[in-house]
């Protein structure tokens, strides 16, 4: 069956999530929507990214969902749930925990090539149906050599700590960048084309 666009500008669309630049790039897109950011306990039970990010993006739109079944159980829904790591070699970076973690990301991706994998779950609930959709995006990223001095001046930015591989390819880092292969949204943390064609043919 396709899935009528309709739901993205006459429905609620929920974004589970608290990342800022996930509702920024709802917002360019057009797409109107509400912010519940998830409060699920991430199980990570793989260490493959592409099923990580699957997996916790299906955890973050599932929590979601039943809460706002719960809290507002009238119209329908859909629910859109994102997690984002980097991968060296298959390794999964995620979030740096401290300032040293994210020294050590960086010096480890700087002169190098690696991934950017973006899982995205969607969950729609209509005429009291629930139906679940995920996938996931993967990006390319050439990184130039970076010095510690300027691996120190960047995390002195405060920009790493709440980023995937301790960067953030949208805000000084991207002096650092040679180049790209894939979607630069999928970096930044949603596939917003991919999602919008993934709904197109629902
Ligand atoms: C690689 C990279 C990651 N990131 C961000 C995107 C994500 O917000 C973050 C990865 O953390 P996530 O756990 O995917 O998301 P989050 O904790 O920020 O938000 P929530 O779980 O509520 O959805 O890293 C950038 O902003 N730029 C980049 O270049």
């Amino acid at each position: 069956m396709r899935f009528d666009l309709s739901p993205l500008t006459s429905k609620e669309v929920i974004l589970a999530s608290a990342s800022p630049r996930r509702t920024e790039l709802l917002k360019q897109a057009g797409i109107e929507h509400v912010i519940m950011p998830s409060e699920c306990e991430e199980i990570i039970k793989s260490n493959i990214p592409q099923d990580v990010v699957q997996e916790l993006a299906g955890q973050k739109a599932w929590e979601v969902y039943q809460r706002y079944l719960r809290e507002h159980r009238t119209e329908d829904f859909l629910v859109i749930g994102a997690d984002t790591v980097v991968a060296l070699d298959g390794k999964i970076l995620g979030k740096p925990k401290d300032e040293t973690d994210a020294f050590g990301m960086l010096s480890l991706l700087q002169g190098r090539e690696h991934q950017v994998y973006t899982g995205v779950s969607l969950i729609r609930y209509e005429d009291g149906a629930v139906l679940r959709k995920s996938f996931y995006e993967c990006s390319n990223v050439q990184v130039y050599p970076v010095s510690e001095k300027e691996i120190y001046e960047y995390i002195a930015s405060g920009e790493p700590l709440d980023k995937a591989g301790a960067y953030g390819i949208q805000g000084r880092f991207a002096v650092h960048i040679r180049g790209i292969e894939g979607d630069y949204n999928n970096i930044v943390g949603l596939p917003i084309a991919r999602i919008y064609h993934e709904i197109k043919v629902w």
